[in-house]
């Protein structure tokens, strides 16, 4: 579904990301994981068109979309996160994720004073995907609670079901599971292998919490000073002397 092709971005002198390529196939997920710095939300930034690269290709379902920008990304399917939260704190859980819904729903200004069955169709439709949505997410029981007022690991939940409102076909999360404890990220996991297939088509992830990530990847590609240094199953990237290196220093 998406490829990415000696993707490369430098900042002056900073070589961000220099060279990458990968892949995510449909029905999977696959993690970007490297040390801080290593370029990975800037991969992030190149794939959605916050950047345009420097040198390389991005392409989806085998078309060249690189530099497309953001909102005809998100058009195609392609929907992010972001590492501070996005959600809109003085909405509740259950407005913040209908109006992720808004491009489903949007008619005419003049339809809102004088509504037809289909707008009254689509109304419903948005409120009760609205209400699965958070109640696959496990907030079925804070809907009416204004996004402000949720917990940590409430509003990381809240932020992956608003993106999942925008119906994803690759759903993007950049660091989903950051500030949660260890009962919330593992709940975080199980729910995110649930979703391909169902809700999105495929998940691309950028994480620090390495148990989440051997969990739920079924590729990860591991970045150090924005190069790709190994790429593999979730065994395979455990035991290669090289990760091992780059997170841990020589003696690991
Ligand atoms: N807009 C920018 N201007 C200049 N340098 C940047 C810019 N964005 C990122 N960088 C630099 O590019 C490198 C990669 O940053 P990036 O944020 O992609 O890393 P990361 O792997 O996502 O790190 P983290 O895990 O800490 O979020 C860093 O050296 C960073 O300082």
């Amino acid at each position: 579904m998406l490829e990415v092709k000696s993707l490369s971005k430098s900042f002056g002198g900073i070589h961000a990301v220099q060279d990458i390529d990968f892949s995510v196939a449909k029905g999977s997920i696959v993690s970007l994981i490297g040390p801080n710095g290593a370029g990975k939300t800037t991969c992030f930034n190149l794939i959605t068109g916050f950047y345009r690269p420097t040198r390389g290709q991005v392409l989806w379902d085998g078309a060249d979309v690189t530099a497309t920008n953001p909102h005809s990304m998100a058009r195609l399917g392609v929907i992010r996160t972001f590492q501070k939260t996005n959600v809109l704190r003085n909405l509740t859980a259950f407005e913040n994720v209908a109006h992720a819904q808004y491009l489903k729903g949007r008619t005419p200004l003049w339809r809102t004073f004088w509504p037809s069955s289909e707008t009254a169709a689509v109304k419903k439709e948005i409120s009760e995907s609205s209400f699965a949505i958070l109640e696959l997410m496990g907030l079925g029981k804070r809907l009416h609670v204004e996004a402000g007022a949720l917990s940590c690991g409430e509003l990381r939940l809240l932020e992956v079901g608003v993106a999942i409102a925008a119906k994803p076909r690759l759903l993007m999360l950049d660091e989903p599971a950051a500030g949660l404890n260890t009962r919330e990220a593992e709940g975080l996991a199980e729910l995110l292998s649930a979703l391909p297939g169902k809700w999105v088509d495929s998940i691309l992830l950028v994480e620090h919490n390495m148990n989440l990530i051997m969990k739920v990847s079924d590729n990860i590609v591991v970045m150090n000073f924005g190069k790709k240094l190994a790429t593999g199953t979730p065994a395979e990237i455990q035991h290669n002397e090289q990760v091992l290196e780059a997170y841990m220093g020589k003696a690991a």
